[in-house]
């Protein structure tokens, strides 16, 4: 039979990185005479990368943004973002050993991402957890991003594993969604970043710590899919 293959989201699940995020987001901001992000609003912006994050913050202040500004500024995101890694991102507490219990159980792992790839990349290299996953996929790996469920099936492909032994483990609406249009169980972490609980977006369980997430667990999520 095939390995059973896990697929983390990558911000607000796996990492941490919601201070590196928003002093991004926030110098970028600052660039345009825009106040900064407190940590509540940021959460209701981060999720479908940073292009949609910045878009989200000119919103809530009423702001025009042109098409011209969007791309000036999604450039001075990324250009700070990336020269920044890992700064303080740190992977949640119980992070590693979840990974190291999968791991030796025979699963495959995976990120599923809407970074861009490269910057998943260098953070997860950064952190020293490459060699842990099989694929690394961010939003522009492919044509097509999550919620789309074909980001979530082709980074399962792509890590060898099989859509039918796969689990996903995410912190926002948009994995939530990605995973069931695939028809893919998922597991929601509670502590990442989304302005509603998660318990909202219906997924098959919602845990608050990686130690939830039991080998026991995910072997009856894959086996009750099917
Ligand atoms: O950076 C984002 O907006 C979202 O990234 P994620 O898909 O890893 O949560
Ligand atoms: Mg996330």
């Amino acid at each position: 039979m095939a390995r059973p293959i896990i697929v983390f989201d990558l911000d607000g699940t796996l990492v941490d990185t919601a201070p590196d995020l928003m002093d991004s987001l926030n110098h970028t901001l600052a660039t345009s005479d825009l106040p900064a992000v407190d940590e509540p609003s940021f959460r209701r912006f981060v999720g479908n990368g940073g292009r949609v994050m910045i878009e989200r913050a000119f919103a809530a202040q009423n702001r025009p943004l042109t098409a011209v500004e969007h791309d000036r500024l999604l450039h001075v995101f990324l250009e700070h973002y990336s020269a920044n890694i890992p700064g303080r991102s740190r992977p949640f507490p119980g992070a590693t050993d979840a990974i190291a219990r999968f791991e030796s159980e025979g699963y495959i792992l995976a990120i599923c991402t809407n970074k861009y790839e490269a910057n998943s990349l260098a953070l997860i290299d950064a952190l020293g957890l490459s060699s842990h996953f099989a694929a690394n996929c961010g939003q522009d790996t492919f044509p097509f991003r999550k919620p789309d469920p074909r980001h979530l099936t082709e980074t399962i492909l792509k890590a060898g594993g099989n859509p039918d032994r796969a689990v996903m483990v995410g912190d926002s609406r948009t994995d939530i969604d990605t995973a069931k249009a695939a028809g893919i169980p998922v597991v929601a972490v509670d502590f990442g970043y989304t302005d509603r609980h998660v318990s909202a977006f219906d997924p098959s369980v919602v845990v608050s710590h990686f130690d939830e997430i039991t080998l026991d667990l995910a072997h009856n999520l894959i086996k009750s899919a099917n």
